[in-house]
């Protein structure tokens, strides 16, 4: 057994300092050569204890943490979301991490979305409070301890500072955190520090690195215990084309050992497993003999945990980045058992009908999926790869079913050409973005606006109260279709009604309404215009002088009365209960009594809805 270097990943908001973090802890450590110096490994460096005291000063002996830790191993975040998703067997690729977010801005979307990650993976991490440098008046001196700098500053300075602090405080707080500056910390397992850094200028380094170490004993003590001749297990960063040596897959190994002849299984986008064998096993070169040779890389025979590799293998084009990684020498179907079993790990409950979800890597998609279950948002179906025809043909089946599941959310993926085409000719949404939790948020809100659209859409197919007066004199034609002028008494009346008598009789449905030689597709009360009612006989339908209805249905009458009296003025009220006595007197003697709530319709089916109108 040895103690291997906890694995750290930085997760944060775009720009807020991710990769000035990293670039920093290099820097540091590559300054400091005669302590040891860093490890490059693929997609990951690794920071020696030996270098971590020196930046550290006192502060490791101050805290009392024993020197136990080889290191602290760094995942390259920056530039790539997909790694604050990477996953390794029951949980997150790092074992702890550090959020960090600018401090003069605080939380940003990425920064939840990191939060949730960290929350739902229970990954323990440190809150990297960044670039006080920028606080005005902040005094800096490079790569000084925050506890000195802090001495440096005017106590407005401090002041300033102690506020952003606390609005962090107070967000963590609404996210289900306590939290404090690691200085006033007084329960380290039930708070979160927060340590005021400076990625620019080093400041507040040493206290970030001690606090990470001090997350790492106080938590971490079995899941670091590997077996240092073991078949390795990993988890895949990225499947990438490396030119002379075609495509290459960067992995970084968190338990057991990697030899250079051993036979590989890995898990493919869909979720088959390929067994293949290892041509070459690559690490980076020291920088010094890049620059020399031009490759970046060189051979190694055997590779032990925590260490970042580059695989040379065949047959690994359909690999899915975020994939397990197990050595299968001898047992293969354990082995690939055990890889599916992480497939199924990534619980996807599927729904008869729902959203389409693709992601990018097996961890993003399980982000995702696990953030769309807490909303309770429906999933049809939950892939990696890019968007294709059959995905878009599938989303507008559930369309369908309904205008809201008719969706393909798609994190870090792109829209395949073909399906391009298809999306023209259908009406399904697609949802993009670099933040999985902005794409909930926006696909919510996209589904609050179409219920609203809807809403709007039925109150204005509303057939409103209104009459009219056939004037004398005015009748210019009889039939086919009858034109006389009217008056319109109350209301307003609209193209396209049906108008009935006071004996309840059909008249005819109004066709067109002009006046001045312009047609008019409505008239409100006091205008008199010519009419032209379709079916109408004049004398055997309507006479000079009668007054006729605008007709409707008795749910139409409710959804009046439930959303729309208020906005009705007294003759058209009037109106109402003149239409309703006649259709007591004609249909039936309840009728508009019994009034039926028009947040019914919401549930109303297209054909229903037809029939209310
Ligand atoms: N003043 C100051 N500027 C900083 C500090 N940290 C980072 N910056 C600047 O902020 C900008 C963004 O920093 P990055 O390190 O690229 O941020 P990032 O989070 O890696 O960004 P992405 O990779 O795009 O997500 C750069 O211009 C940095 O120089 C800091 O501590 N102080």
């Amino acid at each position: 057994m040895k103690t291997r270097s906890p694995i750290v990943s930085v997760l944060g908001h775009v720009d807020h300092g991710k990769t000035t973090l990293l670039d920093h802890i290099r820097g540091s450590t590559i300054a400091s050569k005669e302590a040891g110096g860093i490890t490059q490994h693929i997609g990951a460096t690794e920071i020696p204890m030996d270098v971590i005291s020196s930046i550290c000063g006192g502060f490791l002996e101050k805290m009392n943490i024993q020197e136990q830790l080889p290191g602290l191993f760094f995942i390259d975040t920056p530039g790539h979301e997909a790694f604050t998703t990477l996953r390794k067997r029951g949980g997150s690729l790092a074992d702890l991490a550090i959020l960090i977010m600018d401090v003069t801005e605080g939380f940003k979307p990425q920064t939840y979305e990191a939060l949730n990650i960290l929350k739902s993976s229970k990954t323990p991490f440190v809150v990297a409070a960044n670039k006080i440098d920028k606080i005005p008046g902040w005094n800096s001196t490079k790569g000084e301890c925050f506890s000195k700098a802090v001495q440096n500053q005017h106590k407005n300075v401090v002041f300033d500072l102690d506020q952003k602090i606390y609005e962090i405080v107070g967000t963590l707080h609404e996210e289900g955190f306590e939290s404090e500056r690691f200085d006033r910390v007084s329960n380290f397992a039930s708070q979160i520090t927060i340590v005021p850094i400076s990625a620019y200028t080093g400041e507040g380094l040493p206290e970030l690195l001690t606090m990470l170490l001090g997350l790492a004993y106080q938590y971490l003590n079995e899941q670091l215990q590997i077996e240092e001749d073991a078949p390795a297990s990993g988890t895949v960063l990225e499947v990438k084309e490396e030119k002379g040596l075609g495509l290459t897959i960067d992995t970084i190994l968190y338990d057991g050992v990697l030899n250079k002849d051993d036979r590989i299984m890995m898990l493919t986008k869909e979720n088959k497993v390929i067994s293949t064998k290892i041509r070459s096993l690559l690490k980076p070169k020291p920088l010094e003999e890049i620059r020399e040779s031009k490759t970046m890389f060189e051979d190694t025979n055997q590779i032990v945990a925590a260490a970042g590799v580059k695989i040379v293998a065949p047959h690994v084009d359909d690999v899915v980045s975020g994939s397990p990684l197990k050595v299968a020498n001898d047992d293969n179907i354990r082995v690939e058992d055990e890889l599916l079993s992480e497939v199924d790990n990534i619980r996807i409950q599927t729904n008869d009908i729902g959203i389409l979800v693709k992601a990018d890597t097996l961890g993003s998609l399980e982000a995702l999926v696990n953030i769309l279950d807490s909303k309770d948002i429906p999933i049809k179906s939950a892939e990696i790869g890019d968007i294709s025809r059959r995905d878009i043909i599938n989303a507008s089946i559930m369309y369908e079913e309904d205008e809201k599941y008719g969706v393909i959310i798609a994190f870090n993926v792109n829209i395949l050409p073909s399906a391009e085409d298809e999306l023209n000719d259908q009406n399904i949404m697609v949802f993009q973005d670099r933040v999985i939790y902005q794409l909930t948020e926006d696909y919510l809100n996209w589904v609050n606006s179409a219920k609203e659209r809807q809403k709007k859409a039925k109150l204005a197919s509303i057939i409103r109260p209104s009459k009219i007066r056939i004037m004398p004199k005015l009748v210019f034609r009889h039939s086919k279709p009858a034109i006389a002028g009217v008056e319109i008494m109350s209301g307003i009346i609209e193209k396209g009604v049906t108008l009935i008598n006071d004996k309840g009789h059909v008249v005819g449905r109004v066709e067109s309404m002009e006046d001045n030689g312009e047609n008019l597709p409505k008239v409100s009360r006091g205008s008199q215009v010519a009419m032209a009612i379709g079916d109408a006989v004049f004398e055997k339908d309507f006479e000079e002088g009668d007054v006729l209805y605008v007709d409707m249905s008795e749910r139409n009458f409710f959804a009046i009365n439930n959303e729309l009296k208020d906005k009705l003025l007294d003759d058209e009220i009037l109106t109402m209960e003149e239409l309703q006595e006649i259709k007591q007197e004609t249909e039936d003697s309840n009728w508009g009594v019994i009034n039926t709530d028009w947040s019914e319709l919401d549930t109303l089916d297209e054909d229903e809805y037809e029939d209310f109108y």
